[in-house]
């Protein structure tokens, strides 16, 4: 048996192909959406993923904003820069990359920003609101595994789902958002302190991997016919290393390849983040 692909490209160039049109219609309105990025330090991999949001946002048609600091940059000047963004009628929504350097308060920062600006849905405002299940920009990973489930008919509701990682940009997250009555899937969330991962991953329909550890499922922890996800970006000797062993792909019933899966989408709900926060600008401006 072989995996039907869950290929997060092509479904991520669908959704591309809404929010160009989406960002035609806002510019004829007089909005013209942009993304801001803050990266601080020079990690390469964070280099390739602003780079690769700033093609993205070229190719819809969204304008972009790009600052860089330097790895030694102290609070005071990444708030300097949240503040301007903030104020900044050109940014209708940004995002702060992370992880930062150890000598920021990377809380403190996210409280900053504002949660009407805030592109990753990382904001705790709007994980509160995600929490309370009121409406709120979503989490992107999070988002874009749903919508990638979905795309392919992937059962979600009633489903047992494995997420393994507890990080907020993906497993934390992924559990509240599938939780909600609208997925209403049961989701155990595994973590390094979980006694007995390889029970809960051979238990799941859905096996979401976000631990960043390289390999970590197996082919026999995975349930004939289950969908796998695999979110790990791991890089072993320059090439992207996932958290799914590659020969997963003979149980399961689908499996997102790495890279070309969960990557993709992760970048089209960010946009999609961005065009829904300049809708909403534009909707509170037409009835004013
Ligand atoms: N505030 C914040 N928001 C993020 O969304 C965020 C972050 N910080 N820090 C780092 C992680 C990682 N991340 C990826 C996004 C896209 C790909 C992606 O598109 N990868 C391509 C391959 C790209 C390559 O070759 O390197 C793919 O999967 O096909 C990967 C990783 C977003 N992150």
């Amino acid at each position: 048996m072989s995996a039907v692909k869950l290929d997060g490209k092509a479904t991520a160039a669908k959704i591309k192909a809404d929010l160009t049109t989406r960002v035609a219609a806002l510019k004829e309105r007089g909005i013209t959406p942009g993304l801001g990025t803050v990266l601080v330090g020079d990690d390469p991999g964070s280099q390739i993923y602003v780079a690769g949001k700033h093609r993205d946002c070229a190719e819809v048609g969204i304008a972009s904003i790009r600052v860089d600091l330097p790895e030694t940059a102290t609070q005071a000047e990444v708030e300097a820069v949240i503040d301007e963004l903030n104020a900044s009628p050109e940014c209708t929504g940004y995002i702060v990359q992370l992880p930062l350097p150890k000598q920021l308060d990377t809380m403190a920062l996210l409280e900053r920003m504002d949660p009407a600006k805030d592109a990753d849905g990382l904001h705790p405002i709007n994980l509160g609101r995600l929490v309370h299940m009121v409406d709120a920009p979503l989490p992107c990973t999070p988002n874009g595994i749903v919508l990638l489930l979905q795309e392919y008919g992937v059962p979600i509701k009633g489903a047992e789902v494995a997420v393994v990682g507890r990080g907020i940009t993906v497993g934390r997250s992924l559990g509240l958002l599938l939780t909600r009555r609208s997925e209403n899937a049961t989701v155990t969330l595994c973590h390094t302190g979980t006694q007995d991962l390889a029970g809960h991953v051979r238990r799941a329909d859905i096996v979401v991997a976000a631990a960043g550890v390289p390999e970590l499922i197996k082919r026999d922890m995975v349930k004939p016919g289950a969908a796998v996800l695999d979110v790990g970006v791991s890089r072993v000797n320059g090439k992207i290393a996932g958290d799914v062993a590659l020969d997963v792909e003979e149980v399961a019933g689908f499996l997102t390849p790495n890279p070309g899966g969960v990557g993709p989408m992760t970048r089209a709900l960010l946009l999609s983040n961005v065009v829904e926060a300049a809708e909403r600008l534009q909707q509170s401006a037409s009835v004013s």
